[in-house]
């Protein structure tokens, strides 16, 4: 899929934008703080429906006024798809073909993007918050169903811990409720794990070739799961219920102690390994950065291989920070099957047929303008 048209209106320093793009390599190039990351940051939001710089939507809002609006056409192998986004005080307003959707998890999910930004090397050396969100926001691209489940494991555990704060400060007596919401909480939690284990199983399949292959046949990838709680990915639901229910049981009183859930999907992590080693711990610079190349590059054939199409990278900031070798290896595997979207202040030193043949705009103050 493509992005063939995009229109921004009132978004972060862009008053009013229009513009059209190729089906394959665009350069955005620019100097710094001219807009090269809104523009991108816009795609991605068109997509996602969330920035992956805040998690405030008003930061979005260009500065004194009412609202943003991203529009967006993409193209796909059964035609061109319209999409709509506006933000506001009063929240998101998403339409698809030119119909409001009710739900956000309805609309993402339209239009693919793989994002690979300087914050993304977090990925591996950040706190576990960053690696959840990465597996909630990347399962959400592929599955409604995952990002409904997630919305309901939210809605429950907000009130689990309600309860276990009316429990902690006796403002309630009866345990019975919190009986009822552990139950549905693990329902839920068993649910998501298994989702994550299953996604991560598939991530490792692509990521492990693309790491060896950056890495010269040096390296090799591996990922894993850490559940907060003791379950693995061999154990079927009803397993996975009963050690959640065992646990639950035993730690009631540290929970009601604390006023707060402690252990579920929203305490997990996951691991990297490079040859055997937890790369978050004792890996280098260098392979702290492959690994989350490696894992950008998988998530592109992982998505492709779930929906059918290719979906659309967004390059921000990040050809400058690697390597010559690492950079012909990523611009070799996009060369020709993905709509690429790469910013930068010059291209100076970046020497490669793909950036030769890309076409080119120029930022300047929130205007973009074709230059090849
Ligand atoms: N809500 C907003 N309203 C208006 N302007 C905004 C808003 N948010 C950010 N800006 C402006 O956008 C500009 C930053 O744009 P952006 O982050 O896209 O820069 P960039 O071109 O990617 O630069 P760099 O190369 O430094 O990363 C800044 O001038 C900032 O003041």
């Amino acid at each position: 899929m493509y992005i063939e048209r995009l229109l921004l209106k009132n978004y972060r320093n862009y008053d009013d934008l229009e513009v059209q793009f190729e089906n394959k390599v665009n350069v955005i190039l620019g100097e710094n703080a001219q807009g090269k990351t809104n523009v991108m940051e816009s795609i991605y939001v068109l997509a996602m429906a969330k920035s992956h710089r805040t998690s405030n939507d008003k930061d979005l809002v260009r500065w004194d006024e009412e609202y943003a609006k991203i529009e967006g056409r993409v193209k796909k192998i059964h035609g061109s798809l319209p999409l709509q986004l506006v933000i506001s005080k009063k929240g998101k307003k998403a339409k698809c073909n030119h119909i409001e959707q009710q739900k956000l998890s309805q609309y993402i999910g339209n239009m693919n993007v793989v994002m690979f930004a300087p914050e993304d090397l977090h990925l591996v050396k950040g706190s576990p918050q960053v690696r959840r969100r990465f597996i909630d926001m990347e399962i959400g691209q592929v599955s409604a169903i995952y990002l409904h489940d997630m919305s309901q494991y939210q809605k429950i555990l907000q009130q689990r811990n309600h309860y276990l704060k009316l429990l902690q400060t006796k403002k309630q007596k009866d345990e019975t409720m919190l009986e009822i919401l552990t139950e549905q909480f693990i329902q839920m939690a068993v649910k998501i794990i298994s989702k994550r284990f299953e996604f991560l199983h598939l991530l490792e399949k692509w990521a492990m070739p693309i790491h060896q292959g950056i890495s010269r046949g040096l390296e090799t990838l591996k990922i894993e799961y850490k559940p907060s709680v003791d379950v693995s990915e061999d154990q079927d639901l009803s397993k996975m219920i009963e050690v959640f229910q065992d646990k639950f049981v035993k730690i009631k009183n540290r929970e009601i102690d604390r006023g707060v859930t402690l252990f579920g999907p929203h305490r997990d992590d996951l691991l990297f390994f490079v040859n055997g080693r937890d790369v978050q711990t004792f890996g280098s610079q260098g392979q702290q950065r492959t690994t989350a190349l490696s894992v950008k590059l998988a998530e592109i054939e992982l998505i492709h291989s779930e929906i059918g199409e290719y979906p659309i990278l967004l390059l921000d900031d990040v050809l400058s920070e690697l390597d010559d070798y690492r950079q012909s290896h990523l611009l070799n595997t996009i060369q020709g099957k993905v709509q690429t979207f790469v910013t930068t202040t010059s291209v100076d030193g970046i020497d490669h047929q793909t950036l030769k043949e890309a076409a080119a705009y120029q930022v300047e103050a929130g205007s973009m303008k074709k230059i090849q």
